[in-house]
């Protein structure tokens, strides 16, 4: 579904994808491994049409589509849905303003206001307050329902558990096991390693902007050797 071919991407002449290569297939949830400045967050930025950074080599297939040169609603349009690092919300706007702003109310198809809050039954309790009173892990909710506005068929996700107290990050892997229920695939960056092998199909290793590792992501939680050369765990 998601063809990631050689890609290079650069910030100014900063060289930080190194001819990466990569798929997630339909409904399949695959995690993106590596340490801090690998290169995790400019690949899903380069996938999604952010700029920066500048992707100047390889290519992007979606659905057999290639997305060189298009612009990220363009993308997003196309079925890819982003929840980006550090959530990115609106602090004045409320809950409901920030999923109606992507989907009006009088939308009956697909993730309604009303699928998003019996799917996040917290968030139709918090319908009221604004981006700036919910907690952490409201928020990550609320970012990860606004990500499904769009009715997108994969979501890419950057580090979604970051700042999560322990009971929060489970109730995340639940959500994330429940959308891939549902059918949708996700390309998830994650440095709570086991989190992310906990909820994942497979999982790639992304070190200095190469893949360096591909594996079923069960094998990887049982490969100590792996997980130390690549990720520093011991
Ligand atoms: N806007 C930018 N301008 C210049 N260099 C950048 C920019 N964003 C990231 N970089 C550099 O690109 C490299 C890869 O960063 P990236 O954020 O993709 O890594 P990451 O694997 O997602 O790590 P982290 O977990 O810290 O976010 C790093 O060396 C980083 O300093």
């Amino acid at each position: 579904m998601l063809e990631v071919e050689g890609l290079h991407s650069f910030y100014g002449e900063a060289h930080v994808l190194n001819g990466v290569t990569l798929h997630v297939a339909k409904g399949e949830v695959v995690a993106l491994l590596g340490r801090n400045g690998m290169g995790k967050t400019t690949l899903i930025r380069s996938v999604m049409g952010l700029a920066p950074p500048r992707v100047r080599e390889g290519r992007v297939r979606w659905q057999g589509e290639d997305l060189s040169g298009l612009a990220a609603f363009e993308i997003a349009r196309r079925g890819l849905g982003y929840v980006p690092q550090g959530r990115r919300l609106f602090p004045s706007l409320t809950v409901t303003e920030h999923l109606t702003v992507l989907k009006p109310a009088s939308v009956s198809t697909g993730w309604t206001v009303a699928k998003a809050f019996e799917f996040f039954p917290r968030l139709a309790e918090r319908r009221q307050h604004r981006g700036n009173q919910l907690s952490g892990g409201e928020r990550q909710m609320l970012a990860v329902a606004r990500a499904l506005m769009t009715d997108p068929a994969l979501v890419l996700m950057d580090e979604p558990s970051e700042g999560l107290a322990p009971v929060m990050v489970q109730h995340l892997e639940g959500i994330i096991a429940q959308l891939r229920e549902a059918g949708l695939g996700i390309l998830l960056v994650e440095q709570n390693l086991y989190s992310a092998l906990a909820v994942a199909d497979r999982a790639y290793v992304l070190e200095t902007g190469r893949v360096v590792h591909e594996a079923r992501a069960a094998d990887i939680a049982e490969d100590p050797a792996t997980l130390t050369r690549y990720l520093g765990v011991h």
